[in-house]
């Protein structure tokens, strides 16, 4: 516990977030905490050998001290008030006569009297941390839980289950909580509580544990949370640190970076899903007012997407174009449904070493915002390093294309013993031929050493999110509307039904709402974003945040790293 908080003081004194394992490393190797474990294993031998003075009245001896008649004076008186105080501190410990002297316990104290604890806090600008409950009974007042880094619970005085019996020398049994709360806000400088506290504290056995947030919530909408003010709101995506999961329902949590020590309550996964389910089946129809759920809850992701965000299927974008809507078609493992349904994934910090295989870079958003063209320069800005999968095809060949550089040209039969086996990361129907990105195609990529850039329909994320893939995925965002006609102002688009026309405002606003429709059901998902504003700034931002994926430390699923029988 106190490594951890001293790694929470460092990060937020650096206000960064920062890897625990490092801080760990090194502060286990720091001199001063070696010297403080050679003082603390020297205490423990005196302790184990129970050292006795030599004389219950040592001081005296200073008084036999016969210094010769040559010593300087100053020298001399020096020395003897030295002695005199060590002497005398010796005998304070023989003698064992500490402070403060306890007036004696009064012998008239009833036997069932229960041991009180007066407890005074100092108030600041900051919540006392701690929520109170009424037991309807007896109407006794108990503390209900002590939020994580608040003012009580830095003082390690309250706890949860403790019974309020006073508050600044009010009793409070039979008070509603919010008059008990009066009484507190209503004191200044300090606060007093008399308080019985709980005999069995229970044993906090917890492990630190990380999640991403897969959907959002609002504690000021929630009617069901004890307390909303203590309450944390997060976003779809947001990094969490729980710091308490005893409860079953409310868990404790930071939002990472942390900017407060003061952890927020937040619904358990149970309680999140349960809210969900609920919700769902009670009012399908109405927004959420505390969980805006997912639309992926209520839809499939892994089947057929028929919204299609893409006008051209990025398989045989360009050189063909359709005039019926193409099909696009992802690998569905069975681990989907399971790990999109639980609102929190646990997430673990990953820095890829060296000699690994490089993460496959993957990028998306809504047609024409320039997906296609970012990975093109990337590519082209150093084929050394970068490099796309080679598709499968089963339209024949043209003259100049090679098995193996264009495509892999194959029969229908075999393309669809491939979908079979559920060797795609994404297939689709163009033209009556069939085009497909494998997985082993990616993997032939990153096996060669090269880092895989690759971009794909929102719907094929899950195919890509995996331990042996290990997704890092960046959006594509556009800018606003304004921007994106000053921008793409000498720029062509291909649709359906035109090669390169030039971009028309309807254009730009499918593209915002084809954006928005992304993220709202992805938004999770995404390790990177960037606003496509001027193309040349785009791609300094890509090729920056392609170098920090490999090298630098991400947040990524734990179950990339312990691989379960699902991942
Ligand atoms: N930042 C930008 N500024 C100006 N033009 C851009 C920018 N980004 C992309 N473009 C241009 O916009 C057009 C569409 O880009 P691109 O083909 O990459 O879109 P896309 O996202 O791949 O969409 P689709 O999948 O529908 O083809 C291209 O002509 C491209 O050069």
């Amino acid at each position: 516990v106190i490594l951890s908080d001293v790694i929470e003081e460092v990060r937020q004194s650096v206000s960064q977030d920062i890897d625990g394992a490092e801080i760990l490393h090194s502060l286990l190797n720091a001199a001063w905490l070696q010297s403080l474990l050679k003082v603390y294993e020297c205490l423990q031998r005196y302790l184990r050998d129970s050292p006795a003075p030599a004389l219950d009245y040592s001081s005296g001896l200073s008084l036999e001290v016969h210094l010769p008649k040559q010593f300087n004076v100053v020298i001399i008186l020096v020395c003897l008030f030295s002695i005199k105080a060590l002497l005398s501190a010796h005998d304070t410990i023989a003698l064992k006569d500490y402070e403060p002297v306890l007036p004696p316990m009064p012998e008239d104290l009833p036997d069932d009297e229960e041991a009180t604890r007066i407890v005074c806090l100092v108030k600041n600008k900051q919540p006392l941390g701690a929520t109170i409950k009424r037991n309807e009974i007896t109407g006794e007042i108990f503390i209900a839980r002590v939020i994580h880094g608040g003012l009580a619970d830095r003082s390690g005085l309250l706890h949860a289950g403790d019974r309020i019996i006073e508050v600044n020398g009010f009793p409070v049994d039979g008070m509603e909580p919010e008059q008990v709360i009066q009484v507190q806000a209503r004191s200044h400088g300090t606060i007093m509580f008399k308080v019985i506290p709980i005999t069995e504290r229970p044993v906090h056995n917890q492990t630190m544990l990380y999640v991403r947030a897969m959907t959002d919530y609002s504690p000021q909408q929630d009617p069901a949370i004890p307390c909303a003010d203590a309450g944390m709101s997060f976003r779809r995506g947001d990094i969490l640190e729980i710091v308490d999961q005893t409860d079953a329902l409310w868990w404790q949590a930071k939002k990472l970076p942390s900017s407060t020590a003061c952890a927020g309550l937040i619904p358990s996964t149970n309680l999140l899903k349960r809210k969900q389910r609920e919700f769902w089946w009670s009012q399908p129809y109405q927004p959420h007012t505390c969980i805006q759920t997912c639309e992926w809850l209520s839809t499939d992701i892994c089947s057929f997407s028929s919204a299609g965000f893409r006008r051209s299927m990025r398989l045989c974008r360009r050189r063909a174009h359709s005039t019926t809507q193409p099909s696009c078609n992802t690998r569905c493992p069975s681990s989907c449904y399971s790990a999109l349904n639980s609102p929190y994934e646990e997430v673990v910090r990953y820095q890829r070493h060296s000699e690994d295989v490089h993460r496959l870079i993957v990028l998306l958003g809504p047609s024409g915002v320039g997906v296609n063209e970012l990975r093109r320069r990337l590519v082209e800005m150093n084929p050394n390093i970068f490099q796309g999968p080679v598709p499968y095809t089963t339209r024949a060949p043209r003259g100049y294309e090679e098995s193996g550089r264009e495509y892999f040209f194959i029969s229908r039969e075999v393309f669809e013993n491939m979908v079979y086996h559920n060797r795609f990361l994404e297939y689709g129907e163009h033209k009556g031929n069939m085009y497909g990105t494998s997985i082993e195609s990616a993997k032939e990529v990153l096996n060669s050493g090269k880092i895989c850039v690759i971009d794909i329909e929102p719907n094929a994320l899950q195919a890509v999110r995996t331990h042996e893939l290990r997704a890092f995925v960046i959006y594509v965002k556009p800018p606003t509307l304004e921007r994106l006609r000053e921008t793409r102002q000498d720029s062509y688009i291909t649709t359906n039904y035109y090669v390169n026309r030039p971009f028309k405002d309807e254009d730009f606003q499918e593209m915002e709402e084809a954006a928005r429709k992304i993220e709202s059901n992805y938004w999770q998902f995404f390790d990177h974003v960037i606003i496509n504003n001027e193309l040349q700034d785009s791609c300094v931002e890509l090729l920056t945040a392609v170098m920090r994926a490999q090298d630098e430390p991400q947040w990524v699923p734990a179950s990339w790293i312990r691989p379960t029988s699902e991942s």
